[in-house]
């Protein structure tokens, strides 16, 4: 296949707040070489909003803003992207895409930890129990690069970061 992407595969890691996106993404970079990109960090640096949220109390992502800005880097390919949503992107960025996966009272406990309380707390949760963003990602993108990745402990994490590693390995090689 014709290599489109010189930087490297695009690598899409989506799940439910709290289930270890930025730990792995970040991780992954160091490991990798590839270049990590924390959506919602970019949003809030940038001031990528669009309008305020009052029931959950927290701005709306202006997902133009975050396209039209991610364009060019994500052509030359080399990114590990990081948000908690996967629909609004073009299918055509990805070549493969993680959706972390946490026990509901594990990930409990994480967002609890994190602060989060009440409405915001519950619904993060149940997010996670009608495995929301894997249908979201099953619906935008082919079932084929779609992949579960289980993040509860630290032994998942490294062997997810073993995983990638050499499924970066393996595309750079057939690209
Ligand atoms: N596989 C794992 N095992 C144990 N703890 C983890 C694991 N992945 C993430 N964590 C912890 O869970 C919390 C949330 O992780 P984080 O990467 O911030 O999630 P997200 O980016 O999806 O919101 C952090 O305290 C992190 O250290």
């Amino acid at each position: 296949m014709e290599n489109l992407r010189p930087g490297g595969p695009n690598i899409l890691i989506t799940g439910t707040p709290g289930t270890g996106k930025s730990t792995l993404g970040q991780e992954l970079a160091q490991r990798s070489g590839l270049r990590y990109v924390n959506v919602g960090d970019l949003a809030k640096q940038e001031q990528f909003y669009d309008g305020y949220d009052e029931q959950y109390q927290c701005p709306v992502l202006d997902e133009d803003q975050v396209l039209d800005e991610l364009e060019d880097q994500m052509s030359s390919g080399g990114n590990i992207v990081d948000y908690h949503g996967c629909d609004f992107f073009p299918e055509r960025w990805f070549d493969i895409v993680f959706v972390m996966r946490t026990d509901n009272t594990i990930l409990y406990n994480r967002l609890e930890h994190r602060g989060y309380s009440g409405k915001k707390l519950e619904d993060n949760v149940s997010c996670e129990i009608f495995q929301t963003i894997l249908e979201e990602a099953r619906g935008a993108y082919k079932l084929e690069i779609v992949h579960e990745l289980p993040s509860n402990t630290p032994e998942d994490m490294e062997e997810n970061l073993d995983r990638i590693i050499l499924w970066i390995e393996q595309w750079k090689a057939s690209h």
